[in-house]
């Protein structure tokens, strides 16, 4: 698939000196739905409002579909709806209005049908002539949806969509984000959330103290995130894995001290307890278990690890 958004060595230097973003390189696909997730302070908004154009790089480069973000800021800007963190929008100001005003922004020409279909597919219509202030914070939620996509954006770039929001309005918003993207829209959200990329995302990225540590289709990250590592400490090492022991893929650890078996939480057998029997038959005593979860942390944390090895 071709890319519509190409970040190449991206870095960022506040006026105070902190690095925020140290060299990121990251291609979006057109069309799909990119989940940008990371702790807080990561540099996600940093990413996300340099590519929009509100802050200014300190090095490399951005092009959106095919504008490069400082050459042709016009361009690029015109390719992109953004729905901030923050919801501000002029409370006394009416539904329509703010939307339409928000499409003469980008110089487009007035273009009704338009305006109503995404009031329409945001469930708006019926609130099109109220004012801002009298709308639940879902239905704020959605006019900065409907502002942002009012300009026919390619990209909609959605910062923490469902922070503090109930559970109710983030399943919402999700099934939300869904319909958007069956519009060929291609969408890029941040979030603290894991089961919100699980939910969404074709694809994930794990930004961390300005670094991209990684970038994985989604259901790869979703099946690393489901196994869990049994250790097994043996009352007496073993020299080698036994070939009784070979359909589980055990793996000797600690000089023969330790068997190691990777399972998936998610299976419907996971081989622990046939493993555990097997060993009693053959009789070899163990003195311990204990199993590890391989969590988003620990993703992050070996990575992480890996880069400072390196
Ligand atoms: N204008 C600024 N001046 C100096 N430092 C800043 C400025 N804006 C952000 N930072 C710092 O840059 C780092 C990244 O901030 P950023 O807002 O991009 O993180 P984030 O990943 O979006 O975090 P959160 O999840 O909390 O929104 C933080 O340490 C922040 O304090």
């Amino acid at each position: 698939m071709a890319s519509i958004i190409t970040v190449s060595g991206l870095t960022k230097s506040y006026a105070s000196g902190f690095q925020a973003l140290k060299g990121v390189d990251l291609e979006i696909e057109e069309g799909e739905i990119f989940a940008l997730l990371g702790p807080n302070g990561a540099g996600k908004t940093t990413m996300i409002s340099i590519i929009c154009g509100n802050v200014r790089a300190t090095g490399g480069s951005v092009t959106v579909a095919g504008h490069d973000i400082v050459r042709d800021y016009r361009g690029s800007r015109s390719a992109i709806g953004l729905v901030p963190q923050e919801l501000h929008t002029d409370a006394f100001e009416r539904v329509i209005d703010t939307v339409t005003f928000s499409r003469g922004l980008f110089g487009k020409p007035r273009n009704d049908a338009y305006i109503e279909k995404i009031l329409r597919d945001l469930s708006l219509w019926d609130k099109r002539h109220s004012k801002i202030l009298e709308l639940s914070g879902g239905m704020k939620r959605r006019v900065m949806i409907a502002k942002a996509l009012s300009h026919e954006p390619r990209v909609l770039f959605l910062d923490e969509p469902t922070a503090g929001v109930d559970v109710e309005l983030r399943r919402d918003m999700w099934k939300l984000i869904g319909e958007l993207r069956q519009t060929g829209v291609t969408i890029i959200l941040t979030t603290h959330y894991i089961e919100e990329a699980e939910e969404m995302a074709d694809r994930v990225g794990v930004i961390d103290k300005g670094e991209l540590i990684l970038v994985e289709e989604k259901t790869v990250l979703m099946k690393k995130l489901g196994r869990k590592t049994l250790t097994v400490v043996l009352a007496e090492p073993l020299a080698a894995v036994p070939p009784e022991l070979a359909e589980w893929q055990v793996a000797l650890k600690a000089d023969g001290h330790e068997i190691e078996y990777e399972f998936d939480t998610r299976a419907e057998r996971t081989g622990v307890s046939s493993l555990l029997r097997r060993l009693g038959d053959l009789g070899i005593g163990y003195k311990d278990l204990n199993t590890q979860q391989s969590s988003l942390e620990d993703i992050f944390v070996s990575l992480v690890h890996q880069e400072k090895a390196a």
